[in-house]
């Protein structure tokens, strides 16, 4: 059986050192780093996950605020407030939570935060640096950044030369992750909803990062002996076995099976997601660092 790669220990890790940076930029009179959470409209499960992170704000020593505006908000009155935050010196990272609701641009919205505020690293100047081997000075989607912890954590630094498959494309994790891991020596293949032989490609790969938003789509037999397969997926599907109208929650992968293969692998809870949150706070800390002239920390 496989190593399970635990996301919660890691992302308390991550918090924990967070909690630490905190503590010495105050000693060194650069104030408390500054997080703005904005959220549109009333998804339940956005309300969930913002409301950890304006916790986890706190918890980490942060001055933190959350913006909760109305479903039916006007686009003009969003780009307002993130006008103010941008303009407002006591906050260093600022985040839309995503997604918005239809009547809204949210490329539009995005692009309005200023980008050395850009926590999320979803703005053109954070993506282009990214995509152009700047990640040192760029600001990293959360998802992947923390997902590339976890793959240090199992494989070491040095990843040079390994395959890696990332299933999915999007620009809050597929691409991204493609572009880490490629800042890494690895050498990367994007699959996604039109790759043929999935299964084949999947099973060439030493990192095998699944994030399609597919129950259970990859199977154990996609897996290659000893792979690290980091599983994005977060999806709800019908329980009937705990008792009518329950939920429970599985990732991209089939993990049961996946599990028998591999070497080490994300459990879905408790992998990449709560690495997700850390990662902003280590985002939020080094935007305060920046903004108080001092060296950015590294995580
Ligand atoms: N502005 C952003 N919007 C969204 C992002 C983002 O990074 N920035 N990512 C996702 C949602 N997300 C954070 O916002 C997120 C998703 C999941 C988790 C997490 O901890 N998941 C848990 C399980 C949670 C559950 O029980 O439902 C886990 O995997 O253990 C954290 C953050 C989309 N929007
Ligand atoms: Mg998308």
């Amino acid at each position: 059986m496989s190593e399970v790669i635990d996301g919660r220990k890691m992302s308390a890790e991550v918090i924990g050192k967070v909690k630490a940076l905190t503590a010495d930029l105050a000693a060194k009179g650069g104030g408390k780093p500054g997080l703005a959470v904005v959220i549109v409209g009333e998804d339940p499960a956005s309300q969930v996950y913002v409301a950890n992170k304006s916790r986890t704000a706190k918890e980490c020593g942060f001055h933190s605020v959350q913006h909760t505006l109305p479903a039916d908000a006007a686009e003009a009155d969003l780009l307002k407030l993130i006008g103010e935050l941008n303009a407002d010196p006591a906050i260093h990272g600022i985040l839309v939570q995503l997604p918005v609701p239809d009547h809204i641009d949210s490329g539009k919205v995005i692009q309005t935060i200023a980008p050395e505020k850009d926590v999320d690293g979803f703005t053109f100047v954070n993506v282009g640096k990214l995509g152009t081997g700047e990640a040192e000075t760029a600001f990293v989607p959360c998802t992947p950044a923390g997902s590339m912890l976890l793959i240090e954590r199992v494989r070491g630094k040095d990843l040079s030369g390994l395959n890696a498959v990332v299933i999915g494309r999007s620009n809050i994790v597929g691409k991204p992750m493609a572009n880490l891991l490629l800042a890494a020596n690895c050498t990367v293949t994007v699959a996604h909803s039109r790759t043929k032989d999935l299964a084949a490609l999947a099973r060439t790969a030493d990192i095998l990062v699944a994030a399609v938003g597919r129950p259970e789509m990859v199977k154990g037999d996609w897996v290659k002996p000893g792979a690290t397969v980091i599983d994005v997926g977060i999806n709800r599907i019908p329980a009937p076995e705990k008792s009518e109208g329950k939920t429970r929650l599985v990732g991209d992968v089939a993990y049961a099976g996946a599990a028998e293969v591999a070497g080490a692998i994300t459990p879905v809870p408790g992998g990449v997601g709560p690495m997700t949150i850390a990662m902003l706070m280590a985002n939020t800390v080094a935007s305060a660092y920046l903004a108080a002239g001092l060296a950015r920390p590294r995580f």
